[in-house]
């Protein structure tokens, strides 16, 4: 099977410093300090409520942290919109794949493309040769990503007819077509029966080892980070406890005591 080019690189290094997000009185993220290195593919696992999720949606500007700072490489993207994260190439999944109901599988991949159209709304309505250009490319684009996350016989089945793992598939295709340079994953194989989820695994790890984007993973598999993340980070209730190489993190006893509940004393 071919494989998937990803032609963009992930060059910058996202760096998260004392950032904090509170809910009324619950620090949901707590003074956490992090780099995100370009190309690396990292582990973010914690237990319940650890605040995963929160770190994801302040990186993609769903929330605005109520501390601390966040830079992209010299760029100050604190409290920034989504659609200037996604701008720069930061995308994110979502647990329960968002994705329009009503339209096919291809439509829904070709969203991603948004970003790269560079003829404007003229230009597509009287179909001039530079939007029909830019449409070819983005066809090819979304063709090959659909035909290697196994969509190619659904193109034109709306959404609504799908599993919901074929839904998860949709959703990455779309993160993939946008070319990301920092891809957030939130659970991406979670709710897939397994002969989905061992395909899907195989094209993360393909994905990671061509090395030309960097991810954050939201996983409770902690095989699965072990296998796609060489770094990790590990939060319990809104503090980062530990990070570093993923083998020597779930190594440690206060990851195993937050995470597993295993004592050893
Ligand atoms: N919008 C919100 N309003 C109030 N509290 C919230 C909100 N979002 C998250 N929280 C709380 O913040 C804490 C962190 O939640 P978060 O969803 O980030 O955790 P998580 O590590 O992703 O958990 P899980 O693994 O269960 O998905 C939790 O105590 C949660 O209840």
């Amino acid at each position: 099977m071919k494989t998937l080019e990803m032609p963009l690189k992930g060059d910058v290094t996202l760096n998260l410093e004392n950032l904090s997000v509170s809910f009324g009185g619950l620090m949901a993220l707590n003074d956490v300090t992090m780099s995100l290195k370009p190309n690396v593919w990292n582990g973010l696992i914690g237990p319940n409520g650890a605040g995963k999720t929160t770190l994801l949606n302040v990186l993609s500007g769903f929330l605005v942290p109520t501390g601390g700072s966040i830079h992209l490489g010299d760029e100050n993207m604190t409290g920034q919109s989504t659609q200037n994260w996604v701008e720069r190439g930061i995308l994110r999944g979502f647990q329960m794949p968002r994705l329009l109901e009503g339209e096919t599988v291809f439509v829904n991949i070709m969203l991603g493309r948004h970003r790269f159209l560079s003829s404007g709304l003229g230009a597509q309505i009287l179909r001039l040769p530079q939007y029909m250009a830019d449409e070819k490319r983005d066809r090819d684009a979304c063709m090959e990503i659909a035909e290697r996350l196994l969509l190619g016989d659904v193109l034109e089945e709306p959404i609504s007819n799908l599993t919901f793992g074929t839904r998860r598939l949709v959703e990455i295709a779309r993160l993939l077509a946008a070319e990301p340079k920092i891809a957030l994953f939130d659970e991406p194989a979670a709710g897939m029966d397994p002969d989905l989820r061992h395909e899907l695994v195989s094209i993360l790890a393909e994905i990671q080892s061509a090395g030309k984007i960097t991810a954050v993973l939201v996983e409770h598999d902690v095989d699965l980070v072990r296998r796609l993340c060489p770094v990790s980070h590990v939060l319990d209730a809104g503090r980062l406890i530990a990070h570093g190489a993923t083998d020597e993190v779930l190594g440690l006893q206060q990851v195993q005591q937050a995470y597993f509940g295993v004592d050893h004393d």
